[in-house]
């Protein structure tokens, strides 16, 4: 049997204002896309012919069909996907934003958010799986879906199942009356790779931050930043062997800067930089980064490989409208850099 990447975490769908220029904008003035970062990573990975299992929790309805069938239709494995609880969760995001930005999440009460610890049978959704990827996002819904990621990481790690966590920090939620450092260090201490960028880092494991870093405006400065994070997460969780970092700098003149660092074998390794103008849609493109650090430690790959392909596929989401990519491999090869 080939082994599977697995990922679990929260779908949601999302309602946007149709992008600028739409010919039909007056008959179809909003647009919806399906989304989640880890079902976004898991098409990316789909859609790069890793195979793939998503795991989640939808409510018994036609549209949860219509869902599950596109999945499929994208090739990602459905068995692992729970029917259970009310409603699927839905966020509304505004034309160009990001994350940070306009966005409005009616997602109180979803299938996920409702999952308890012993609803899920790992053993079974951890059949086949090598690699399990979730995010900062799942643990930030609610104590009960962060103890079923413990459940989930402790699963994995028994088995010897590579987990890699997304510090994805989403400010408006963590609602529940726990900070995130508070609940995060449980789960990365079973994490053997981690993702995300200085800033959350600090936030979400308690590592430190140069509040002046802005001010000194030198990329190295930056990278340093990067290999001193890198070094405590992985001093503060020893399991933890590969760190990733983003940087990306959107100006007001409509000008944004990219690029990423990759922490392994303990050295700092960095991408070339990628520099664009406007941008299309900002969702996802960090997911398309998780993609495709998987994509090529799943295939063995050099890590100054790893890095520039996962770099230019998230630069490359950049100009894609909705949350998942839609960018084949050769189409990410050909993303070029400044460098
Ligand atoms: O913010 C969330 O919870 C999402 O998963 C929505 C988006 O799909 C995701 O953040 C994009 O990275």
């Amino acid at each position: 049997m080939i082994s599977k990447v697995l990922c679990f975490g929260e779908l949601l769908l999302r309602v946007s204002p149709a992008p600028q220029n739409e010919k039909d904008a007056e008959k179809h003035p909003f647009y919806l896309y399906m989304g989640g970062a880890e079902a976004n990573v898991a098409t990316a990975l789909a859609g790069w012919g890793v195979p793939v299992k998503y795991c989640t929790a939808l409510p018994a309805n036609f549209m949860s069909s219509h869902i599950i069938d596109y999945l499929e239709y994208k090739g990602i494995f459905t068995s692992s996907i729970l029917m259970s609880g009310d409603r699927i969760g839905v966020y509304y995001l505004e034309r160009g934003a990001d994350l940070k930005g306009s966005v409005v999440y009616d997602r109180a009460g979803s299938s996920f958010s409702a999952l308890k610890p012993g609803m899920i049978d790992w053993d079974k959704v951890f059949r086949d799986v090598s690699w399990f990827n979730f995010t900062a996002i799942s643990p930030a819904l609610g104590w009960d879906v962060a103890q079923v990621c413990l459940e989930a990481v402790k699963a994995a790690s028994a088995k010897g199942i590579k987990i890699s966590c997304d510090l994805n920090y989403r400010s408006r939620l963590w609602k529940y009356g726990k900070e995130p450092a508070e609940v995060m260090p449980a789960l990365v201490e079973y994490c053997d790779f981690v993702m995300g960028n200085i800033w959350s880092a600090n936030t979400l494991l308690g590592t430190s931050i140069d509040a002046d870093i802005h001010g000194k405006k030198q990329k190295q400065a930056y990278l340093d930043h990067a290999e001193l994070t890198s070094k405590e997460i992985m001093a503060k969780f020893p399991k933890v062997k590969t760190v990733a970092n983003t940087f990306r700098f959107d100006s007001e003149a409509d000008h944004t800067l990219y690029y990423t660092t990759l922490y392994h074998d303990q050295k700092l390794l960095h991408s070339p930089e990628f520099t664009c103008g406007a941008v299309v849609d900002r969702s996802g493109s960090g997911d398309c980064f998780m993609a495709g650090l998987i994509y090529g430690f799943y295939h063995h790959n050099e890590p100054q490989d790893i890095l520039n392909y996962a770099t230019a596929a998230a630069f490359g989401k950049l100009q894609e409208q909705g949350d998942a990519t839609e960018q084949d491999v050769l189409m990410v090869k050909r993303v070029t850099s400044n460098d």
